[in-house]
């Protein structure tokens, strides 16, 4: 099973509250090379791990992990909306890997996804069902949260089941890496927020509008300075960045969920998409990375970072290229 990774950042600020245009250019030709890198690859499959924010998973039933049968995308952001084309076989092999495996892993036949995983996909393809896909949401935001390194454990399961499938797989990872967005959290939200995290799936366009304006206004302070959100940390995204490269994932994801908070913000728990995805491209062997981009972009609010990497050439394939 040939397969290679993609893992980015996401911020649905990008076209909304861009940085200066040589940094905006820097960036979109940093996606650009990881789109030809997709393009060369050719998958014939894409498991995606990313997070929600609370428009998919809300506390009415927060799972930590759920892959998805069937999914449809809810055009947060302006984003494109619809079903995804999700392997449904694939997603309940995966599924069955990972229980067997000892990873709780819920499934859902009709999982809806936002900006976390319908981003990504518009970065490297044409559209959502340009390539079959199979969706896995790790909850990064709905405290209380286990150990980061339950993410690794869910991405050696999957890697292990994929090893079996006879096709090009590409494996995706979206979110990270420091940052704290005005995502509201349960315990200190009032009333009529809870309620929303609670029973909130399928706001009416009006109060789309009104919570996409408000993470607007806050990026716009950010930007300006204002101090409302904890900073971008790009030493510790270096350092996570440099841990994920050298296979080293225990120096992330063996921290405490403090760690990842008070180093990162409240979203840096995001990482845990890249752990999995790392941990399923290690899942069969040791992996290189072929390109790494990091800025600290507080106009997207967001470390933003985008790398590539493929498996480790094995002796046999170097003295075959050799030849
Ligand atoms: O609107 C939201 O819930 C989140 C917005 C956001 C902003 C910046 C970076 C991210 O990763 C986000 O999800
Ligand atoms: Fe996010």
């Amino acid at each position: 099973m040939p397969i290679a990774l993609v893992a980015t950042s996401h911020s649905p600020l990008i076209g909304k509250n861009d940085p200066a245009p040589e940094v905006r250019a820097e960036v979109d030709q940093v996606l650009g090379a990881a789109r030809d890198f997709v393009a060369d690859f050719d998958p014939e499959l894409v498991v995606i791990y990313a997070p929600d924010h609370y428009n998919g998973f809300l506390y009415d039933m927060m799972p930590p992990f759920c892959v998805g049968a069937a999914a449809t995308a809810v055009g947060d952001y302006g984003l494109p909306a619809g079903p995804l084309d999700v392997d449904r076989d694939v997603a309940y092999a995966l599924a069955r890997g990972a229980l067997e495996a000892g990873v709780d892993l819920a499934l859902s036949e009709a999982m809806q996804v936002d900006h976390g995983f319908v981003q990504p996909l518009t970065f490297l393809f044409d559209s959502l069902t340009s390539v079959p896909v199979v969706p896995i949401f790790i909850n990064c935001v709905a405290e209380p949260l286990g150990p980061a390194s339950r993410a690794r454990h869910l991405g050696q399961a999957i890697g292990r089941t994929l090893a079996g499938l006879d096709r090009r797989v590409l494996v995706l990872g979206s979110g990270g890496l420091s940052h704290d967005p005005p995502v509201p959290r349960l315990a200190e939200a009032p009333p009529e927020v809870a309620q929303r995290l609670t029973h909130g799936r399928n706001p009416t366009a009006e109060q789309r509008a009104q919570r996409e304006g408000r993470t607007l206004a806050a990026a716009v302070e950010f930007a300006g300075g204002a101090t409302g959100l904890r900073p971008l940390n790009p030493d510790w995204d270096r350092l996570v960045l440099r841990a994920l490269a050298d296979g080293d994932l225990g120096a992330v994801d063996g921290q405490s969920n403090d760690w990842f908070v008070a180093e990162g913000g409240h979203s840096a728990h995001e990482v845990r998409t890249w752990i999995a995805a790392f941990a399923t491209l290690g899942a069969t062997g040791p992996y290189t990375v072929r390109s790494s981009f990091y800025r600290p972009i507080p106009e997207w609010i967001a470390g933003f970072a985008t790398v590539t990497a493929v498996p480790q050439p094995s002796a046999a394939s170097l003295e075959q290229a050799a030849r």
